[in-house]
């Protein structure tokens, strides 16, 4: 049926698809319920800056089931209808909402979720992220900023100390999304105690145990990327000698 409103143009998706038989999937009052988190959490990360112009995106997984925002679309305007649902164990949609396509980093957001059990997964297009792929080679390392103490350690309980030194692993782009799994899975193997992988040139991957994990270690993981950048302008090296 064609559109009457004002403001849907060409270049606008609608972001309005209740046509889905599995609604209940997405329909609550709850403002935590997943559905409803990741249109809030999209706005929040929008405002940031970090999923502007519909890059980046987050997914969240409630016991088996994972919800995917679409692909290509403007992520602080999503509404809880246009979420896909996939089952953990076999793969399949449970909810697919027409007219739209999963997003382009469900490969990846899924790796974090087999590999690691991570109850939520973040991507962002920071400019932040995008800088420090630019400023160091295989690895970001940071030691001795105070807000390294809300990484977690990943290995072993509890999070790094002060000076302990993060180190996230940085993997090439490549032309297609998807095309960054199986470099993302091997960063995720070869790197056991990280939570994030950077993507250079693109931007980052963060994950946690749930939403509210994965929420505090990508903002300060952002933190500490953005005054990486920082220190390098002034000359300052991001590892600090131990004293
Ligand atoms: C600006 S397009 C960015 C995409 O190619 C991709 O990198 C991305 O982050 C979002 O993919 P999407 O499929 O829209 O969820
Ligand atoms: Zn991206």
């Amino acid at each position: 049926m064609a559109c009457t409103c004002n403001s849907h143009n060409s270049d606008s998706v609608h972001l309005s698809t209740a046509v889905d038989p599995n609604d209940v999937l997405v329909t609550s009052s709850d403002p935590i319920h997943p559905a409803n988190l990741i249109c809030e959490l999209c706005r929040r990360f929008y405002d940031n800056g970090w999923v502007t112009g519909t890059g980046g995106g987050i997914s969240i997984r409630e016991e088996d089931n994972i919800y995917i925002a679409p692909s290509g679309v403007q992520k602080e305007r999503l509404v809880p209808e246009n979420m896909f649902v996939m089952d953990l164990k076999s793969q399949e949609y449970l909810r697919k909402p027409l007219a739209l396509k999963p997003s382009a980093c469900t490969p990846l957001f899924m790796s974090a979720y087999t590999m690691r059990g991570a109850g939520a997964c973040i991507h962002t297009h920071s400019q932040a992220a995008v800088m420090v792929t630019l400023l160091f080679d295989k690895v970001f390392e940071i030691s001795s900023i105070e807000q390294i103490k809300a990484i977690p350690k990943v290995v072993e309980p509890g999070n790094l100390w002060y000076s302990d030194k993060l180190v996230i692993p940085i993997i090439e782009n490549t032309e297609k999304e998807e095309d960054l799994t199986d470099s993302l899975q091997q960063a995720i193997k070869d790197y056991p105690g990280t939570t994030a992988v950077l993507v250079r040139r693109h931007g980052i991957y963060v994950w946690g145990e749930t939403v509210w994990k994965a929420k505090v270690y990508n903002e300060a993981i952002d933190y500490l990327l953005e005054i990486a950048v920082k220190m390098k302008q002034f000359g300052i090296e991001t590892v600090k000698a131990k004293d």
